[in-house]
């Protein structure tokens, strides 16, 4: 693993300076709290936000929320991260922090208050001056394929080809295509979710696979053709979340943004996250998990599956596990540590190692 989950996130000289300048003398963490505390004269909350189309439609989303919570202005503070100026492939340059650590380390800066991210780009491990104060209710979890002409996965031409950057989607759709007898053709691509619907509208792929989360933020869900069943890809752990983060010191506005928090998504997102840390994956390993509800008789119980494969999909480790409904997020990190200890002893370590370009 280039980064490993838990390794400093990669810093970039091309953090945008914070409001207040470089010059300002330096103060700690309680003297800025108190100084902008949410008891402070009403002054705008501070949401930093990475400039995507996507980034600024779910900021703008949570923003309107704690400005009906809290009764105060928000305002968005654009950052740029290294994910954002990076030209490099993200299974290359280890997608674990790219597109957080910018803001993070504003937050850690007191440049700004809070910052929204997509849950499943941020790195297992939470800094020890950084707490998520919310994850709000997930949106759909599945990926979703974009075609030409409407065109779905049992329509696709022999030799299509369909692109995404993700070794994970590749893996298992590459997977798919072995045992169903297709032919497609797994096609690396990155940029934005508008550059990547670009590939099939000026007809250079047949297909391209993103989250249908991620769409449906930006207005075009709709242009979706199918919506990847679970049976075929498992989402990236914490796919369709959204993690609303703020400083460890800042007890007063975590305890406001905690009214946002939905807590079967959080104990959903924090088993798969804790398999991904106990398999020792990053955010671009080919790694998927899902943990969902199933009713079972009289009981409502909590299932997570997980799946790691390697990127031309002649091997996959699939495996799922029941339980009760965690009930705290200790119980949700047992339940994905014990999965990832039960897909480790099938072999999944040896299929983790890859990369592509
Ligand atoms: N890696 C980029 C990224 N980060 C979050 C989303 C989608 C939104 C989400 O999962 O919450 C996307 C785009 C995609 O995978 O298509």
């Amino acid at each position: 693993m280039s980064n490993p989950a838990g390794a400093e996130p990669v810093r970039t000289p091309a953090a945008a300076p914070g409001p207040t300048g470089a010059d300002r003398p330096p103060e700690d963490a309680d003297a800025r709290a108190s100084r902008r505390g949410p008891a402070a004269d009403g002054a705008p909350l501070r949401l930093g936000t990475r400039r995507s189309k996507l980034a600024m439609a779910q900021s703008g989303m949570v923003a309107d929320q704690v400005r009906q919570l809290t009764g105060r202005p928000v305002e968005l503070v654009e950052i740029t991260t290294y994910g954002d100026v990076s030209k490099e492939s993200l299974a290359r340059i280890g997608g674990t922090g790219v597109f957080v650590s910018a803001l993070r380390d504003a937050l850690v800066a007191g440049d700004i208050d809070f910052a929204v991210h997509s849950l499943k780009d941020l790195p297992t491990t939470v800094p020890d001056e950084l707490v998520i104060a919310a994850i709000p209710v997930r949106e759909d979890p599945r990926d979703a394929l974009v075609a030409r002409d409407g065109l779905t996965f049992a329509t696709l031409p022999p030799g299509a080809r369909i692109g995404t950057g993700s070794p994970r989607r590749m893996a298992q759709l590459n997977a798919w295509a072995r045992s169903h007898g297709r032919d497609i053709e797994t096609v690396p691509i990155r940029g934005n979710v508008d550059t990547r619907i670009g590939y099939v509208t000026s007809g250079t792929l047949d297909a391209v696979v993103l989250a249908a989360a991620g769409l449906n933020r930006i207005g075009r869900l709709a242009e979706a053709s199918e919506l990847i069943g679970t049976d075929v890809s498992l989402p990236a752990p914490g796919q369709g979340a959204l993690a609303v983060e703020c400083a460890a010191s800042r007890q007063e506005l975590a305890a406001q943004l905690a009214e946002l928090d939905d807590p079967f998504t959080r104990a959903a997102v924090t088993a798969e996250r804790s398999l991904l840390a106990a398999l020792e994956a990053g955010c671009s390993a080919p790694v998927g998990a899902l943990a969902d509800l199933v009713a079972d008789g009289q009981s409502t119980e909590l299932r997570l599956r997980g799946v790691v494969g390697s990127t031309d999909g002649t091997s996959l480790v699939q495996m799922s596990t029941t339980g009760p409904v965690p009930a705290s997020d200790d119980e949700a990190r047992a339940v994905g540590r014990e999965l990832a200890v039960a897909m480790l002893a099938k072999g999944a370590a040896g299929l983790m190692g890859e990369r592509t370009s």
